[in-house]
């Protein structure tokens, strides 16, 4: 299958993870990082904020590129009541790790698709069931500054994985972008679309 485009498709984004989702509908696309300062007043569920916050960086991006379509993402974990962003240090880090260890939690990524005439946000939640933990492992996968860059503090892809026990939903939505309903959005807007099989 082979996907095309006529549009200008900006992703904007700085993560390493979301390009290389991004790249695997094979169509051309430009990075641009939307620099937005991801703080948020006011309650918001974790659906709201995780939109709200793809919203911000997409905003920021298609107000310099008013002629292209501009995606922007933004993942966060709810564990209970807390939502857990990229930890600050690698004691939040380890701190996020006793919350993960032997419970369930939600990984939501925000999507928004800004373009001339588009304006579409969507959630997508996947649930991850982390192993019991123990502190000699916390202590040794924080060190090794993985969680760093990482909602919740761990990567799914990276040694992150080693602590996973289960999985319900869409894996890359974890790793920080939901590819798979992205690609179904953006076929049903007809910004991307099947290059037709040449007759032979
Ligand atoms: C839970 C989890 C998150 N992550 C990453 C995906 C995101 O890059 C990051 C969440 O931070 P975000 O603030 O969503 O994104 P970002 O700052 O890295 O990039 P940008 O805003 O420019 O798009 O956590 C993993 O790589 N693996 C995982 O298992």
């Amino acid at each position: 299958m082979k996907l095309i485009t006529d549009k200008k498709i900006i992703l904007a984004s700085e993560s390493p993870r979301r390009k290389e989702l991004f790249s695997s509908l094979g169509i051309p696309f430009e990075v641009q990082p939307s620099g937005v300062v991801e703080e948020l007043e006011g309650v918001y569920d974790p659906e709201q904020m995780a939109i709200a916050i793809a919203d911000l960086k997409a905003t920021e991006v298609f107000r310099k590129n008013p002629d292209a379509i501009v995606i922007a993402a933004d993942t966060t974990v709810r564990i209970g009541k807390a939502l857990l962003s990229k930890p600050t240090s690698n004691a939040q880090a380890k701190k996020f790790m006793k919350l993960l260890s032997g419970k369930v939690h939600n990984v939501i990524t925000g999507v928004t698709i800004l373009g001339p005439g588009i304006s579409i946000a969507f959630a997508e939640s996947t649930l991850v069931k982390f192993y019991e933990l123990s502190n000699k492992e916390i202590d040794a996968y924080v060190e090794s500054g993985d969680p760093l860059d990482k909602a919740g503090g761990y990567g799914i892809q990276t040694m992150g994985g080693l602590f996973v026990e289960k999985i319900q939903g869409d894996y890359n939505n974890v790793v920080g972008l939901p590819i798979s309903r992205l690609y179904r959005t953006l076929v049903t807007l007809e910004v991307i679309e099947f290059e037709k099989e040449k007759s032979k």
